[in-house]
């Protein structure tokens, strides 16, 4: 369990009221279902959280733990998701039957930083299967591809090897020491910190400890096929850039990129845009106006990019995100807090430059 975790503290603002709108994202995972929580929640979050040692390990809920601030937590949720101060869910066991509630875990969004701190804590009975790690790594990668956020960060208290490996195996990495007041200990205890960019998080699909293997030594250079995408900077009359973040599902989500996409056989490079625009953006271009700009080359680890970026500042219509992207008219002086793919970092200072 994360120090920093679920519920809040008791003097946390809420707004009590009775049932909540079962509205708000709801991600699954191969055993479990993450949905917002439900005033219905209350008893069995009480009874499992109610619990030395579950508590001891939460740095901000006293000990015992009152039902009613169960409820006023319960209640808050619903506001903070709302206002998209945080992300709180309950993790439900589909094998069960009937609803089973394990345990909770949620975000919190510091906006300042754009970054999101991430907390669970899984009731003792279902400790060892495995539940927080599932649950987290699952909502890391919503969060990086969905929320506002750059980074994620998470803190353990350092009597709790278990909640620390659970985030290692996630590609969550050490950043630090710190302290943190744990209410229910009375007084501060020091913490283990951890981050995980986009990049660091381990798809499920990989074996953990996959990023800390080492890689085989392969003799001579590496040949990979070479992918050929156009991409294009779109420019808006206040010098603004429209960077679309890729989805979740997709190879790099939760990066922003330029728009375009593959350029296919019997394409050339602006016959592609014109058509990708037209797809992703709803927009039309001529070939006319697209700039040659510069071009990134590089080694992606299953492929090699090859792509062309040109800028672009007159086309008909207005952008729409089609393909489920989010889409961001940035400044040049805010490109750097975007994160992008790695083939596009040599081209943001340019960019940057150019405009
Ligand atoms: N459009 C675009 N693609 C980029 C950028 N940087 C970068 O590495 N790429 C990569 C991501 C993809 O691997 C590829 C773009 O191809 P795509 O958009 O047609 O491919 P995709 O993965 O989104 O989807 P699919 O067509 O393969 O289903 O180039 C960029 O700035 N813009």
């Amino acid at each position: 369990m994360v120090a920093d975790s679920l519920p809040p503290a008791p003097d946390t603002v809420t707004d009590a009221h009775d049932g909540l709108p079962d509205s708000g994202p709801v991600l699954t995972t191969a055993r479990f279902t993450l949905r917002p929580l439900r005033s219905t929640d209350a008893e069995a979050i009480h009874r499992l959280v109610n619990d030395w040692g579950v508590v001891r390990m939460l740095s901000r809920l006293p000990f015992p733990y009152p039902r009613q601030l169960t409820d006023e937590w319960i209640a808050s949720t619903a506001t903070q998701m709302q206002d998209g101060r945080a992300w709180h869910f309950a993790i439900i066991d589909r094998e069960s039957g009937p609803e089973r509630l394990l345990g909770c875990l949620g975000i919190r969004i510091e906006a300042a930083t754009r970054s999101g701190d991430l907390g669970y804590w899984v009731g003792r009975s279902f400790w060892n299967g495995g539940v927080a790690g599932e649950a987290a790594r699952r909502l890391a990668h919503w969060a990086l591809a969905n929320l506002e956020i750059e980074r994620l960060t998470a803190q353990v208290a350092t009597d709790n090897p278990a909640s620390a490996s659970v985030l290692r195996r996630i590609g969550f990495r050490e950043i630090g020491v710190g302290k943190q007041p744990f209410l229910a200990r009375g007084g501060e205890h020091p913490v283990l910190m951890f981050e995980a960019r986009h990049g660091d998080l381990f798809s499920p699909a990989e074996p953990a400890g996959t990023a800390i293997t080492a890689p085989p030594v392969v003799p001579g250079p590496v040949r990979r096929r070479t992918v050929l995408v156009a991409a294009c900077a779109l420019v808006d009359s206040n010098g603004r850039v429209l960077l679309a973040r890729r989805p979740e599902g997709k190879a790099m989500a939760g990066l922003w990129e330029f728009p375009g996409g593959k350029i296919e056989a019997d394409e050339t490079p602006e016959m592609a845009l014109v058509r990708e625009l037209r797809e992703e953006l709803g927009i039309d271009i001529s070939e006319a106006c697209l700039a040659p700009f510069a071009f990134a080359s590089h080694a992606y680890e299953d492929f090699h990019l090859l792509m062309p970026l040109y800028v672009c500042r007159r086309w008909k219509g207005m952008p729409v995100a089609h393909e489920g992207q989010t889409l961001a008219w940035v400044t040049s002086e805010a490109l750097d807090s975007y994160s992008m793919p790695d083939a596009d970092k040599p081209l943001v200072p340019l960019l940057r430059d150019f405009l």
